[in-house]
């Protein structure tokens, strides 16, 4: 058992002619402490895909195993724990709370759990130590984004979610939180899950899912990821 196993996962949007399959019957597995990177072209069922596997959206058919228990199962309240407990989540436009410091963002997650790691050593590991009592719109792109993965990993989730991560950023500035998130796997024994439609990022995942018109095309093993300081896109 993987510790995620999506099996035969279907959504639907719509009815009747109308009626999309934003994904349909997409299966694949991905091993604890992974980085994986799911491929796509835009409209290829990724973010659909996502918000399923991190408890937001449920899907019509299938199973969503996760560390072996079926998440398409839960109710409300399961879910909502699940999403606190388990799961980080890191977005393209960064979702920080405007009128709350680096700290206070990151302290805020951290009260959400019942063993956080310390806020503000994890804001220090995550290169921020100078930017601790700044508010989101004194900082650059890539500080927030610094910022909300350092939100992710206070609650030490099992699952990181990071949905387009780069899409708003700088191609330097890019590599930087890549290689952030690489590292939060070997440093906090995360599994990460990114989600892009830019193919060049893919030798640095350890599993590469490829998803196209709603459908896995292949999901390949990596055994020799390349550090993402070393490609070039
Ligand atoms: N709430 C919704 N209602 C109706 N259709 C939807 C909804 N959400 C997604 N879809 C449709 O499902 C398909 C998959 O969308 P999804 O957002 O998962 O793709 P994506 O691969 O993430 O694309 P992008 O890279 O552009 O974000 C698309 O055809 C989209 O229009």
């Amino acid at each position: 058992m993987s510790y995620i196993d999506v099996m035969n996962e279907s959504k639907f949007y719509g009815e009747g002619d109308t009626q999309i399959a934003a994904n349909d019957k997409v299966s694949f597995s991905i091993a604890e402490n992974e980085f994986a990177i799911i491929v796509g072209p835009s409209g290829a069922g990724k973010s659909t895909l996502l918000n399923i596997l991190g408890g937001m959206d449920t899907p019509d058919e299938g199973q969503i195993l996760i560390d072996g228990t079926d998440i398409a199962q839960f109710n409300e309240k399961q879910l909502t724990n699940y999403r606190r407990e388990d799961i980080g989540f890191i977005f393209q436009n960064y979702n920080l709370i405007p009128n709350l410091t680096t700290l206070e963002n990151v302290e805020m997650a951290a009260e959400l759990v019942d063993h956080p790691l310390n806020p503000e050593e994890v804001v220090e590991a995550v290169g921020l130590g100078h930017r601790i009592n700044n508010f989101p719109a004194q900082l650059s792109g890539g500080e927030q984004q610094r910022v909300a993965i350092a939100r992710a990993l206070v609650k030490k989730p099992k699952l990181l979610l990071c949905d387009e991560p780069t899409g708003a950023l700088d191609y330097q500035t890019g590599k930087q939180v890549l290689s952030l998130l690489y590292q939060s796997k070997e440093l906090y024994n995360a599994t990460v899950l990114v989600i892009t439609h830019n193919r060049a990022l893919t030798p640095m995942a350890d599993r590469v899912i490829d998803i196209s018109d709603a459908k896995v095309l292949t999901n390949e093993y990596n055994e020799h990821p390349t550090p993402i300081a070393d490609i070039e896109w």
